[in-house]
C-alpha cells in the first residue's frame, strides 16, 4: 500500500478542508434541533449526522490505503485519528440510523420532561424545579419532585436504553474496541487508565466521608433523624441538586460560621440586575485580564444566552465548535444565580479552548484528553469564586478577611467540587459495566443503587424497583455523553490552579490565590491549550504543571485546613453501611 509522503501530505489536506464544512453541516443541524425541538428538526438532525457519519467511514478507509510507518509522528498521529472515529464506523447504516434515531428520541424526552404536582400543575427542571431544589427546605415537596422527574424522564427511558445498550456490547458498534466503554477510555491514551481513576478516588474518599458526616449530622437537625434510615445514607433528595451532585445550594443550612456573610453572591446579582449577556460579559473580562482570546463578533451574536419564550430548547448548557475558526457559541438557559455564574465560566472554558486550537488540524481540534476541556473553565472559576475576588468584582460588598470567613469560604467550594467526586466517579462505572455486558437491562436500577448508596452514602427517598431506570434522569445517560472526565477534570483543575498561582506570583495558601491580571499564567495555559491534542496529554500536563500524572495532593491541600475542621467537628460519627435502603427488589 502507499507509503508516499507526497501523497499523504495531500490526502491530509483534502481531509481538513472537506472535514470543515462537513463538520460544520453537522454541528448547524444539531444547534437546530436543541434550540428548537420538533419532529422536523430531529429528523433533519438525525439524517445529516448519518451523512457525516458516512463522509467519516470513506475518509477512514482512505486513511486505511496509507502505510505510515515512515511518516512523521504528526502525520502518524492524525491517520491514527482520522481513522478511530468509533460509533461511525458501523457499516451497517441501517443500524446507524437506529441508534441515532433512539438517542435523539431519549433526548427528546428529557428536555421536554416536566415534573406535575397536580393536573395542571407541570413544571420543566429548568427553571423550575432547579430553583425548587435549590431553594425549598419542604422535604415532601422535593420528595414530590424527586419522584416525579425520575417518573417522567429515566422511566419512559427504560426501553430504548435497552435497544441503544444492544449496539454497545461486543461485537461493538465502534469498530476496533472490544465495547463502547473501551472505546471511550481510548482517548486516555493509557492502558490503566480505569485503575488511575479508581486509584485517585480511593485517595479521596477520607475527604468525603468528613464532608457526608458533616452535612448529615446537619440535615439531621434540620429534618429530624426520623427520615434518615439507619444505615447512615442521607436521603438523596435533601442535597439541594436533583441527583445531588453538589451541594453548595444548602450554604444557608452548612456555614460553620453562620454570622459571617453569606458567599453565595446570587442575592446580590439580582440586586445589581445582573443579566445573562451581564454574566458572560464578567467571564470574558477575566479571559481578557489574562491575555487570552477574548469573545469574537459571533459568539455574541449567535450564541442563545437565555430560554427562548414559545418553544422546545434543550436547556443543559453547553458550548459549540462549529470548526470554521470563527464561529463558536455557547447555549445556556442562564437563571441569575451564583451556580449559572459559573456554569457561563465552565463553558466559555470550553469556547477559549476551541479559539486557543482553531488553527490545529481538525482531527486535534480537541481537548489533550477530555478532562482537559471540562477543567478551563473551572480553573477560572477557583480565582473568581474566591471571597476577595468577589469583593474586587462588586459582588460582596461587605467582605472582611477573617479565618472564619475562610473556613465558611472552604466549606463552599467542599459543597460544590468534595460533594461531586462520588458522582463524577460513579456515573461511568455504571456505564462501563452496562457496556462490557455484566450489567444487564434487568439489573440497571439495581447496579445503579448499589453504586450511590454504596460509593455516594444517598438513597432514595422513596422506593425504587426495575420498574424504574433512575440513570436516566441524569442528562448524560440519554445525552450519551461520558462523564468521567468530570472526574478527571476535579483533580486536574487544582493542578493546574496550583501551577497557574505559582506563575502568577501567588504567596499563601492555595484557596486564597486569584490568577486575575497575570499575563504570565495567562500565556502559559494559552500556549498549553494551543497544542489541543496534537500532542499525548502527559505532554500537555508537563509543560504547564511540570508532571505527567494526574494527581489529589493540590485538590487535598487545597481542602487541608477544612479537613482539619470536619474531623475535630465530626468525632466518630462518620462512614454508612454498604446495603441500599429502599431499594425494594420487584415486588
Ligand atoms: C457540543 C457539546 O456538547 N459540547 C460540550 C463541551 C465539549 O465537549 O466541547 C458541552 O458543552 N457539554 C455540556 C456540559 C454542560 C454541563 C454539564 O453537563 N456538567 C456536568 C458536571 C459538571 C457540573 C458543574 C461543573 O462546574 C462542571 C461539571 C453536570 O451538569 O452533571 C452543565 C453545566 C456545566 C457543564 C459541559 O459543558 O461539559
Ligand atoms: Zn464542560
Amino acid at each position: 500500500n502507499n507509503s508516499d509522503v507526497e501523497e499523504a501530505s495531500l490526502f491530509l489536506e483534502e481531509y481538513n478542508n472537506v472535514s470543515q464544512t462537513t463538520f460544520n453541516r453537522n454541528m448547524e443541524a444539531a444547534w437546530t434541533f436543541n434550540t428548537n425541538i420538533t419532529n422536523e428538526n430531529q429528523k433533519k438532525m438525525v439524517e445529516v449526522q448519518l451523512e457525516t457519519d458516512l463522509w467519516q467511514q470513506e475518509m477512514a478507509n482512505r486513511a486505511a490505503a496509507f502505510n505510515t510507518s515512515a511518516f512523521n509522528a504528526t502525520m502518524q498521529r492524525q491517520f491514527y485519528k482520522i481513522k478511530d472515529i468509533g460509533t461511525a464506523a458501523m457499516t451497517d447504516h441501517g443500524k446507524l440510523q437506529k441508534l441515532n434515531e433512539v438517542l435523539s428520541d431519549m433526548e427528546s424526552i428529557y428536555s421536554t420532561g416536566k415534573v406535575c404536582f397536580a393536573e395542571n400543575d407541570c413544571k420543566p427542571l429548568d427553571p423550575d424545579i432547579t430553583r425548587l431544589f435549590e431553594t425549598s427546605r419542604d422535604e415532601q415537596k422535593l420528595r414530590i419532585a424527586w419522584k416525579g422527574w425520575r417518573d417522567q424522564t429515566g422511566r419512559k427511558m427504560r426501553d430504548l436504553y435497552t435497544t441503544f445498550h444492544s449496539f454497545c456490547v461486543y461485537p461493538c458498534v465502534c469498530v476496533g474496541y472490544a465495547d463502547t466503554g473501551a472505546y471511550w477510555r481510548s482517548w486516555y491514551e493509557m492502558d490503566t487508565f480505569d485503575q488511575e481513576v479508581k486509584r485517585l478516588f480511593e485517595q479521596l474518599k477520607p475527604l468525603y466521608e468528613q464532608l457526608h458526616a458533616f452535612v448529615r449530622q446537619r440535615l439531621k437537625k434540620q429534618y429530624g433523624a426520623a427520615i434518615f434510615p439507619q444505615t447512615g445514607h442521607i436521603p438523596a433528595h435533601l442535597l439541594g441538586n436533583m441527583w445531588a451532585q453538589s451541594w453548595n445550594s444548602l450554604q444557608d443550612l452548612l456555614m460553620p460560621f453562620p454570622s459571617k456573610p453569606i458567599l453565595d453572591v446570587t442575592e446580590e446579582m439580582v440586586k445589581q440586575k445582573y443579566t445573562p449577556r451581564k454574566i458572560f460579559e464578567v467571564s470574558d473580562d477575566f479571559f481578557k485580564s489574562l491575555g487570552m482570546i477574548e469573545m469574537p463578533f459571533e459568539f455574541w451574536n449567535k450564541s442563545m444566552l437565555e430560554r427562548p419564550a414559545g418553544r422546545e430548547v434543550v436547556c443543559h448548557a453547553s458550548a459549540w465548535d462549529f470548526y470554521n475558526g470563527r464561529d463558536f457559541r455557547v447555549k445556556q438557559c442562564t437563571d441569575i444565580t451564583m451556580d449559572h455564574l459559573s456554569t457561563a465560566h465552565h463553558e466559555m472554558g470550553h469556547i477559549e479552548y476551541f479559539l486557543q486550537y482553531r488553527n490545529q488540524p481538525l482531527v486535534f481540534r480537541d481537548g489533550a484528553n477530555p478532562g482537559f476541556h471540562e477543567a478551563v473553565g473551572d480553573v477560572i472559576s477557583l480565582s473568581v469564586e474566591t471571597p476577595k475576588h468577589l469583593n474586587k468584582i462588586g459582588l460582596l460588598p461587605n467582605y472582611v478577611e477573617d479565618n472564619e470567613t475562610d473556613i465558611n469560604f472552604l466549606m463552599a467550594m467542599a459543597l460544590q467540587k468534595i460533594a461531586f467526586l462520588p458522582f463524577g466517579y460513579l456515573i461511568d462505572q455504571w456505564r462501563w459495566s452496562v457496556f462490557k455486558g455484566v450489567t444487564k437491562a434487568s439489573d440497571y436500577n439495581k447496579a445503579w443503587w448499589n453504586l450511590r448508596c454504596g460509593l455516594q452514602g444517598v438513597s432514595p427517598p422513596v422506593p425504587r424497583s426495575e420498574e424504574d431506570f433512575d440513570p436516566g434522569a441524569k442528562y448524560h445517560i440519554p445525552g450519551n455523553t461520558p462523564y468521567i472526565r468530570y472526574f478527571v477534570s476535579y483533580v486536574l483543575q487544582f493542578q493546574f490552579h496550583k501551577a497557574l498561582c505559582g506563575i502568577a506570583g501567588h504567596n499563601g495558601p492555595l484557596h486564597t490565590c486569584d490568577i486575575y491580571n497575570s499575563s504570565a499564567a495567562g500565556q502559559k495555559l494559552s500556549a498549553m491549550l494551543s497544542k489541543g491534542s496534537s500532542q499525548v496529554w502527559t505532554e500537555s500536563l508537563k509543560e504547564l504543571t511540570g508532571q505527567t500524572t494526574m494527581s489529589a495532593q493540590p485538590l487535598m491541600d487545597y481542602f487541608q485546613p477544612l479537613l482539619d475542621y470536619l474531623r475535630a467537628a465530626n468525632g466518630d460519627e462518620v462512614g454508612w453501611s454498604d446495603d441500599c435502603p429502599s431499594f425494594a427488589d420487584p415486588l
